[in-house]
């Protein structure tokens, strides 16, 4: 999974703490967030999650037509959640132009495996592209045999680098393809090249809380930000007490600065897991009114990019969805319902897109999210078959998936999607039980939704059958609220009609008890 290192910080962090325990309610409007999608939703456009952010920037209530989000909840505890997402901005706003430095470990414990440097630089410069105005004007594969050390590359590279920064004034930011990096790392290069770095983790998570739109996604967003705000706080901390500031105690509470500001993030940790596990408790209530409704449940989980968002436009007929062309537009669990040839009412769960060497903070921190998949009777797995590294991927998002330790049956009946086949002419798939379609142009939908049906009929014990039922009774229209009918074939003379319906052993118990003989 991914890899990465530490933030940028505007402003002295330090002190916001101690005035994050403190401040008034309101929360100080955010800084822009300059990932490009947000443009589409500034003009009003409904996004696949809903309605998109709110003016202010702080996202907004989700619009699907299963929405996990609950009325608005009283105002005290709104405020406070909103006390709990305050945050300094990740990266600078406006335009960059980006020197993208990937660290090539050829050998030893670091090298990636499965994958080739030209891959990764190409992810690292989707990252890129994902912000607003931000842009790569160099690329430096550059090899290294210490990546472990504080400064990742050697005495005679590092010089070779700071050079070639140095000496290209259109640079204004480098990207440091690190999974993290620890601040001291971070502050030691921006001295010696003379611009910000950033790495994968800060990239990721900005992007992130750009596009986290409900509450849910928001708070998830916050919690996987702790582990940076941390190693800032050491850092600040030993800065401050290079000058005797890290061991000063608070107006005699025996406690130092730091452990003030550890406490306060413990605490801040603490509320933001009571807060997710509401709404996780309001979720658990959704899902099991759903499962009462007894529509069957179908999570969409795939790469990111790879086309979920896309495909279950396609599959739901919502004009309103609007997939983008970006790395993680998905960050919110959605429903939609959909219909199946025999009109099986089903619903589809878009789900965050995976990517490899995702920090492992970051899953963490979506695992509760993800739980949907767990509870869902079937999964889709989605595959961009044009990507180069479209192996790579799908063993990635098995292993996420395997990690995430859905249940036995639900791995085992995955129904895999081979998506983006229009872009790859002439394809063949190697996979015998795998679905070729293109999302985007609609090929090979019929053929889905007909594996989908049998999939979904063998995971939830629903099964066809001919029922008869007397036409002057209540059976008729009891089979239309409990099951789907899929015909009606009716005798007048006998006074009967013959009904095909797709009906859960359950309901169908339930129909011999109401309607015995
Ligand atoms: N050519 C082609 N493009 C597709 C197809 N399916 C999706 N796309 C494009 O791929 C991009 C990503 O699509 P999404 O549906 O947002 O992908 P996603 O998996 O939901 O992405 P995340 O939510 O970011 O993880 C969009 O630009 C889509 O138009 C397809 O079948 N063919
Ligand atoms: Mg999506």
């Amino acid at each position: 999974m991914w890899a990465l290192r530490a933030a940028v910080r505007s402003g002295p962090w330090f002190s916001r703490v101690v005035r994050g325990c403190r401040a008034p309610r309101a929360a100080p409007p955010l800084p822009p967030c300059p990932v490009r999608a947000l443009a589409t939703f500034r003009g009003g456009l409904g996004g696949p999650e809903g309605r998109g952010p709110r003016a202010d920037g702080r996202g907004s209530r989700t619009g699907g037509k299963e929405d996990e989000e609950e009325p608005e909840d009283a105002e005290e505890e709104d405020e406070e959640e909103e006390e709990l997402l305050r945050r300094d901005p990740l990266l600078p706003a406006g335009t960059q132009r980006v020197c993208l430095v990937h660290p090539d470990v050829k050998w030893g414990p670091g090298k990636p495996q499965g994958t080739r440097a030209e891959r990764q630089v190409v992810e690292a410069q989707a990252l890129v592209h994902t912000l607003d105005g931000w842009s790569v004007v160099d690329t430096m594969v550059v090899p290294t045999k210490t990546p472990g050390r504080k400064l990742i590359f050697g005495r005679g590279t590092l010089e070779h680098l700071t050079e070639k920064i140095r000496g290209s004034p259109e640079v204004t930011a480098v990207f440091l393809n690190v999974e993290r990096m620890a601040a001291p790392t971070k502050k030691e290069l921006e001295a010696a090249w003379g611009v910000r770095v950033f790495d994968r983790f800060t990239v990721v998570l900005h992007i992130f809380r750009c596009n986290a739109r409900t509450k849910e996604a928001r708070l998830q967003v916050a919690l996987a930000e702790l582990p940076l705000l941390r190693s800032h706080l050491k850092n600040d901390v030993a800065h401050l007490g290079g000058r005797g500031g890290g061991s000063r105690h608070i107006m005699g509470s025996g406690e130092s600065f730091l452990q003030v500001h550890q406490r306060l993030l413990k605490d801040k940790e603490a509320k933001i897991r009571k807060a997710l596990d509401k709404l996780r408790q309001k979720r658990l209530l959704l899902g099991q009114q759903r499962r009462r409704r007894e529509f069957p449940v179908v999570s969409v989980v795939g790469y990111t990019n790879c086309g979920k968002t896309t495909l279950i436009k396609a599959l739901t007929g919502d004009a309103a969805i609007q997939p983008r062309d970006q790395l993680f537009a998905t960050l919110d669990v959605t429903a939609r319902a959909g219909r199946l040839p025999s009109r099986l009412t089903v619903i589809y769960v878009d789900t965050i897109g995976f990517l490899s060497q995702l920090p492992h903070s970051l899953v963490e921190s979506f695992s509760a999210t993800l739980e949907d998949v767990r509870r869902s009777d079937l999964v889709i797995h989605v595959r961009d078959v044009s990507h180069p590294e479209t192996e790579l991927q799908k063993a990635s998002v098995l292993s996420a998936l395997r990690a995430l330790q859905l249940p036995r049956p639900l791995l085992d009946h995955m129904v895999e999607v081979l998506n983006k086949v229009d872009l790859v002419p002439g394809y063949r798939p190697a996979e015998p039980n795998a679905v070729a379609v293109s999302a985007l142009l609609g090929l090979g939908l019929e053929e889905l939704k007909a594996r989908l049906e049998g999939a979904v009929l063998r995971a939830t014990g629903r099964q066809v059958r001919t029922l008869r039922v007397g036409l002057a009774g209540p059976q008729l229209s009891w089979l239309h609220q409990e099951a789907t009918v899929q015909a009606v074939d009716v005798r007048p003379e006998a006074g009967v009609a013959d009904v095909k319906v797709i009906i859960s052993d359950p309901a169908y118990g339930r129909f011999k008890k109401l309607f015995p003989g």
